[in-house]
């Protein structure tokens, strides 16, 4: 069995898999860190690998506690990756970017891919038919949006999606015209973003007529549902693709 750990800007994601069978799922913040991992290790006994893929800022040396029971694995540079790196500056690219990129690879083999993370940040990401990774875009994620207008402002209120699902009533429909402060700022949140994530996809469909979509991170649900562009939205998909990257690496070593 295999714990897969994703340090994100906001959340730390981590599943437990059997081969490709994800098993369970826990998401906790840096300072349950170590909690956490002791319950789902001793919930699975059976772990042997431990494999961290890290964008946020947790030390290395939080997993090292675990050395004597598993093998810990951090996923960095030097990992063997499915795909050609064209980044201009590969050695700033992500891990996360890296780690979808080849998640995308390994299961959508020989098609163009555009993979949509939706976190703290948005990231885009591009790989063509040939596995070469193009490189893509960086936006403000949905919280961060909100979190900017009222800290770069005198008068605007904090609001977050839990006050826009609130006053909205779950109803999926939001007003192009805000006809409040609150909702003028949920329309350019909300409308803002799906209309970002719609352009681009429409403006790659101009380069690439052929290409799937893949939409993840912890806004992929709440957006899916709202994108003009018909996406299936997989929450879990770097979590499989560190699954599948320390497998690809096992086989490539
Ligand atoms: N319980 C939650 N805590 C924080 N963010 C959440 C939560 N549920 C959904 N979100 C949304 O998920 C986004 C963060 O997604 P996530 O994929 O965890 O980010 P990262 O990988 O950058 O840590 C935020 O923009 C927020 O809107
Ligand atoms: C762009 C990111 C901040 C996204 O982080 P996330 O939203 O997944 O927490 C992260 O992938 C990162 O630090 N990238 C380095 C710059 C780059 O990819 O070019
Ligand atoms: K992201």
């Amino acid at each position: 069995m295999l714990l897969a750990i994703d340090v994100g800007n906001t959340r730390i994601k981590s599943a437990v898999f059997e081969g490709n069978t994800l098993l369970d799922i826990a998401i906790f913040t840096k300072l349950d860190l170590q909690k956490n991992i002791q319950i789902i290790l001793d919930l699975y006994p059976k772990t042997t690998d431990l494999v961290v893929a890290s964008v946020g800022n947790v030390d290395e040396r939080a997993f090292l506690v675990w050395g004597k029971r598993v093998n810990i694995y951090f996923v960095t540079h030097k990992t063997p990756f499915p795909f050609q790196n064209l980044y201009a500056t590969p050695l700033t690219l992500g891990m996360d970017r890296m780690v979808l990129a080849s998640g995308a690879v390994l299961q959508f083999p020989k098609q163009n891919r555009l993979v949509i993370d939706a976190g703290t940040c948005v990231t885009y990401d591009f790989i063509n038919n040939n596995d070469n990774y193009l490189g893509g875009a960086i936006s403000p994620g949905i919280r961060l949006r909100y979190e900017v207008l009222h800290g770069y402002t005198a008068n605007l209120p904090l609001l977050s999606i839990e006050n826009f699902e609130k006053d909205k009533n779950q109803d999926l429909k939001l007003d192009l015209i805000g006809n409040s402060t609150q909702q003028s700022i949920h329309s350019g949140v909300i409308n803002g973003i799906v209309n970002e994530i719609d352009g681009f996809i429409n403006q790659y469909r101009e380069q690439y007529p052929k290409f799937i979509i893949i939409l993840t991170g912890g806004d992929a649900d709440f957006l899916a549902k709202r994108l003009k562009n018909t996406i299936f939205a997989n929450s879990n998909f770097l979590l499989e693709s560190l699954n599948q990257t320390y497998q690809y690496k096992t086989k490539n070593d």
